[in-house]
């Protein structure tokens, strides 16, 4: 595990007000390559996830990729783009060691806690987060919450499962909304919760888990962000995960 910094403040490159999120979602992505840039060995290979910030820091990537090995995917849409950067692609099976995950949320609380799935690759960036000895997240401010739950918390499902684990859901709580037309990497459904209640995130991430027929649900509380690097309009914010909390 590498040791994280005290709560700082980094880089000065988006110290004006107003913005935008794809400025914010940017500058995130280029802090968590200079994060990991320096902390690289040329037989590295790096976790990378899915969505809009994951591709910004993709393409930073891009940019010092005869100093590492190559990388391990969450989602076929990210192994197109880093092929596309002439970047290696590798299967988790073949790989030994993962140094770093970096990877965007839908929400994060202070514990570091997660809801991820939005673009639906919830179960391999499980996967490849459970593997990495430090997880970076990178997400702008919209995403920082109190309690988690505002965002639908995303549940993959085998398809055959749907209204045995929509019935469950209900029973505990939650509204599932079945995610019309999207079908996951891994052939399967989407069901994403609405107004479940998430105080106590680890305990319902365990109870939607032992439901038959899930795969997976996108709350990452088991294994929480290490790293958070939160773009806010006075800068990015390194906030190391507190374990005692
Ligand atoms: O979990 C995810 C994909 O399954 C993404 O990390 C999450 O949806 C955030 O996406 P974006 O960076 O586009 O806001």
């Amino acid at each position: 595990m590498v040791l994280l910094a005290e709560d700082t403040f980094l880089s000065a490159m988006q110290q004006e007000a107003g913005m935008t999120q794809d400025e914010l979602k940017q500058a995130v992505a280029k802090a968590a390559l200079d994060y990991i840039a320096p902390r690289l060995e040329r037989n590295s290979v790096i976790g990378v996830g899915t969505g809009s910030t994951a591709n910004y820091f993709i393409d930073y990537l891009a940019g010092i990729r005869n100093d590492f090995d190559g990388a391990v995917a969450s989602s076929d849409a990210t192994a197109e783009r880093l092929k596309k950067h002439g970047i290696p692609v590798y299967d988790l099976n073949a790989v030994a060691d993962l140094e770093f995950y970096v990877d965007g949320a839908d929400e994060t609380n202070d514990r570091l806690e997660l809801i991820k799935g939005g673009g639906g690759a919830l179960t391999r960036e499980k996967i490849v987060a459970a593997v990495a000895k430090t997880f970076i997240c990178i997400a702008d401010d919209s995403k920082k919450v109190d309690i988690l739950g505002d965002f639908p918390l995303p549940v993959e499902v085998i398809p055959m499962a749907r209204s045995h684990v929509g019935r469950q859901i209900v029973q505990l709580g939650g509204d599932p909304v079945y995610r019309e037309g999207v079908t996951t990497d891994n052939g399967n459904i989407i069901i994403d919760i609405h107004n479940m209640d998430l105080s106590r995130p680890i305990v319902v991430e365990e109870r939607l888990n032992q439901i038959v027929g899930v795969v997976t649900n996108g709350l990452f509380a088991r294994r929480p962000a290490d790293l958070l690097l939160l773009g806010t309009k006075d800068g990015v914010r390194s906030i190391p995960r507190n374990p005692s909390t």
